[in-house]
């Protein structure tokens, strides 16, 4: 059955096109974004969500969203999505990071312009037929210093076209390299230089816990008498009460806002005044940048949706479309030894390795560790996924390391597993043949060659004559059949494990009888 998206914000219509020529049902809803209890009735129905920034993905959304496997965002900013919620249930956000980063450089240089010649009062002032020809005295930019807080995708873009337009250019980016800098050809300063010496001041990056009013009352304070602010970045990087005070004061000579702490922006300190230019959130809003953003989310969800390749996730590494279908068998192969590692694991757990050699370290391994993980933990807590693995880990203190060797021993890829608890250290490894079938070929050092079954024995016993036989007759006379039999040992007479897989659940009296027989050191039933 083909896969369904559902569009729910304004995005362009050539993204319904393209879902419907990839093979993927849509639903075209504009403007139920804005309306969340509409949406949450719904989503249940959906694998993928493609919205702009109007629809807010809450927990409460997420709850409902049962099928929902990936959220893309046409656009950049991923803030009204809840990520967090939604790694947590496997979903998958990815956002089209460049589509429209010319577009929004343009419009922070558009508002800087402005913002120096007082267009858009002038042209109001004009059209009411009061030609004010003194009253409106702008400043060049040429030669003027532009302050640039954030140089990634959209801050290089602004700090190109500044320097088109001979400004000086500053850069204030904890990280920017100083290579990049110099490629840039902006000087890179501390945060406070930036405020001395800028004349118009520029933000650039995204909101978060340290940008969260970079640009509040003391920092403001610290900022060049004239100075000019624009921010076409997000809504809350400025306090704008204290804006306002040194506007009203008029320390700082104009604003120019396209982002709001609280949008829509219906009212605002900064609304009204004289010296501030506002737009509504346009700074993707050029045909170009929505016709980008639009067919590059409808080709990533559906690449992600029909191929299982991953581009431009924020919560999952990037897997190509290429890659999906030779990284699918490992991926299985890492869940399930995982999964092994992690039904046997008793005791305080202190790491989890993953090593890769061969042919396998040269894959996505980022990947195919999550996968792993995912697999350790699912035993313990069910609804880890592949998507939020890595992060329960760390929150529960669990060490993952991961280990790649690019040369291959006795296998061409060797995935192994090693568990580290208090006092135990137990390891699991495994490979994919040409026949793409994930097997067990080691287990605490001792090789086998078994296909995971649905449902396994693994027991651990001495070496010594007539387990088998007894083994089958227990399993015999309680009618249970073996579907597959793999033994493996350390030495003859010593260590020895069998894994077998049989039809059907091991009943806790046969298990027990397992137990009793006096070769068997441990048994216990696994389910893959
Ligand atoms: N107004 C609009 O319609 C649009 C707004 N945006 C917003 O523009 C912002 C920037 O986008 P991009 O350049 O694509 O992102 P980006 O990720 O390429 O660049 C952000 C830069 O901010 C820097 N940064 C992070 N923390 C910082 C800090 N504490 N101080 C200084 N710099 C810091 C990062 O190092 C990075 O270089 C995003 O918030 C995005 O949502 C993007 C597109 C349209
Ligand atoms: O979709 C829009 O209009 C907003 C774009 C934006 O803010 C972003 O891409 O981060």
């Amino acid at each position: 059955m083909a896969p369904k998206v559902l569009i729910s914000d304004a995005l362009s219509p050539a993204a319904v096109q393209i879902f419907k020529d990839r093979g993927v049902e849509v639903d075209f809803q504009p403007n139920l974004g804005k309306d969340k209890d509409k949406l949450a009735e719904i989503i249940g129905h959906y694998d993928g969500l493609a919205i702009r920034s109007a629809t807010k993905v809450t927990p409460k959304i997420l709850q409902n969203a049962k099928k929902l496997k990936v959220i893309g965002r046409a656009g950049i900013g991923v803030d009204n999505v809840d990520i967090p919620a939604a790694t947590a249930k496997g979903i998958i956000v990815m956002n089209t990071p460049f589509g429209n980063s010319i577009t929004t450089a343009e419009h922070a240089i558009t508002l800087m312009l402005a913002l120096a010649r007082e267009i858009p009062a002038a042209d109001q002032s004009t059209q009411a037929g009061k030609w004010e020809k003194n009253r409106f005295m702008g400043v060049e930019i040429t030669g003027k210093t532009l302050g640039v807080i954030g140089a990634g995708n959209i801050g290089s873009i602004v700090i190109d076209r500044a320097l088109g337009l001979r400004m000086r250019v500053i850069a204030y980016d904890p990280f920017l390299s100083p290579e990049r800098a110099v490629e840039l050809g902006v000087e890179k300063v501390e945060l406070e230089e930036l405020l001395k010496r800028a004349d118009f001041i520029t933000l650039h990056t995204p909101l978060t816990e340290k940008t969260k009013n970079i640009l509040d009352a003391k920092a403001l304070a610290m900022t060049k008498k004239g100075v000019r602010i624009i921010n076409c970045a997000r809504g809350g990087l400025v306090d704008e009460a204290a804006l306002r005070a040194t506007l009203d004061s008029g320390h700082v000579a104009g604003a120019a806002f396209d982002v709001f702490s609280t949008e829509p922006a219906n009212e605002n300190p900064l609304f009204g005044q004289p010296n501030v230019i506002c737009t509504p959130h346009l700074g993707a809003a050029t045909s170009e940048a929505q016709e980008n953003v639009a067919l590059q989310v409808a080709d990533q969800m559906s690449d992600y949706l029909l191929r299982g390749a991953i581009s431009n996730a924020v919560n999952f590494p990037s897997i190509t479309a290429e890659e999906a279908p030779r990284l699918k068998p490992f991926i299985e192969l890492a869940e399930k030894l995982g999964s092994f590692a992690g039904q046997l694991t008793e005791g305080d757990l202190k790491k989890i390795q993953i090593s890769y050699e061969g042919h396998v370290a040269q894959m996505k391994t980022k990947a195919l560790t999550s996968a792993a993980v995912a697999g350790f933990l699912r035993p313990m807590l069910q609804d880890v996924n592949v998507v939020s693995a890595p992060i329960v880990a760390k929150e529960r203190g669990i060490i993952v390391e991961e280990v790649t060797r690019e040369a291959a021993g006795d296998y061409e890829s060797l995935i192994t597993v090693t568990v580290f608890t208090d006092g135990v250290t137990r390891n699991v490894s495994g490979t994919v043949f040409a026949d793409a079938r994930p097997r067990i070929v080691n287990i605490k050092g001792i090789r086998m060659d078994a296909e995971f079954g649905h449902s396994m024995i693994y027991i651990t016993n001495l070496d010594k004559p007539g387990f088998i036989g007894k083994f089958s007759g227990t399993m015999g006379d309680a009618g249970i059949n073996i579907a597959t039999f793999h033994v493996g040992r350390e030495a003859p007479g010593g260590n020895a494990v069998a894994l077998i897989e049989i039809d059907g659940e091991m009943p806790p009296k046969v298990l027990e009888a397992v137990r009793a027989l006096p070769q068997v050191q441990s048994a216990k039933p696994l389910k893959f």
